[in-house]
């Protein structure tokens, strides 16, 4: 059920509030004054829909099962909201919504990907009938980043494509789904070392790895960066983080320290206006540039360590 106060701005923080107490796990505020704010403002507001006329005041809306708790919690909100002491009273309505799996529905609009010259992204519950001739990656992101369907992914995959060599020992920072990791295994990597610092990542990870049956090559590890990694264990060959500009900065030094001479570092989520300083920061730990590709407002670099 969708529970929805209208009230005055000073009352929105004590509503928030108010649901938090109930136990909704987050509100939804929709203020008309914000959306007046946009109204004027160009390009990436133009879906906010400005159809209807705004009443003035902000609502507050959250949702809660309908069940057997339902009445008694209506019942506390009324109850609190009445002791608000605001110069007006809240306007409080409910409305039941249609059941809707909301954790899976956007599985309806995830498709299989073609990436580059030989990789396809599909996801497990899909069908792909292609040529045979791309490797699949087969994916159930659940709440981890890496679908297949971002620029930065695309990108570190095609330079995965590119630069990887069969036999080249991996490591993938910022793991998140797992994609890239998968992605290093099947192109023929000897092992991959895959870490992220979300434990819900590390668990979505190593299903995807095992759902592609590259668990014998694939570890994942819960690490900030390289931290779980011991320094003086095996040097990697390639190193790919698709994260964002600030972390690849700092991250340039160690990745340095864990490639051999030669090695190939993949670094992108690096938005391009933030695109010199990652650079600077990359060449100043020992890298050459090789490779820079870009993609709207995002870019990924290739770079080599320096013998
Ligand atoms: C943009 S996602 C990339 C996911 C996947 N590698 C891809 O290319 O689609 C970035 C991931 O980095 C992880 N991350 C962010 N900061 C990190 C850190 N300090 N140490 C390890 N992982 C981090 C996030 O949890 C997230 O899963």
């Amino acid at each position: 059920m969708e529970v929805a106060v209208r009230v005055l701005p000073e009352g929105v923080e004590p509503v928030g509030s108010i649901f938090d107490d109930l136990g909704t796990g987050g509100t939804v505020i929709e203020d008309p004054a914000l959306s007046d704010s946009y109204r004027d403002a160009p390009a990436d507001t133009q879906a906010l829909d400005f159809s209807t006329e705004p009443q003035a005041w902000p609502q507050v809306k959250a949702y809660l099962p309908v069940d057997d708790r339902l009445e008694e919690r209506l019942q506390r909100l009324r109850q609190a909201l009445a002791d608000l002491p605001l110069r007006e009273k809240p306007e409080l309505s409910t409305r039941e919504l249609p059941e809707t799996d909301w954790a899976t529905a956007w599985q309806a609009y995830y498709k299989p990907v073609e990436v580059g010259r030989k990789l396809v992204v599909k996801p497990s519950w899909e069908d792909y009938q292609g040529s045979g001739e791309r490797l699949i990656i087969e994916l159930d992101p659940g709440m981890a980043f890496g679908s297949g369907t971002h620029a930065t992914t695309v990108m570190c995959m095609e330079l995965l494509e590119e630069y990887l060599r069969p036999g080249d020992r991996v490591i993938d920072v910022g793991t998140g789904s797992g994609i890239l990791a998968v992605t290093a295994a099947k192109l023929g990597a000897g092992s991959v070392r895959a870490v992220d610092n979300d434990p819900v990542a590390v668990r979505v990870a190593l299903e995807n790895a095992e759902l592609n049956g590259v668990t014998d090559k694939v570890e994942v590890l819960e690490s900030d960066l390289l931290a779980m990694l011991a320094q003086g264990a095996a040097p990697a060959d390639l190193l790919a983080a698709n994260i964002i500009a600030d972390v690849i900065i700092k991250l340039a030094a160690d990745a340095a320290r864990f490639l051999v001479p030669g090695g190939r570092f993949i670094a992108s989520g690096i938005i391009k206006d933030r695109d010199k300083d990652v650079r600077t920061a990359i060449n100043k730990a020992g890298f050459t540039v090789r490779e820079i590709k870009r993609d709207g407002e995002w870019v990924a670099v290739l770079s080599v360590r320096e013998a």
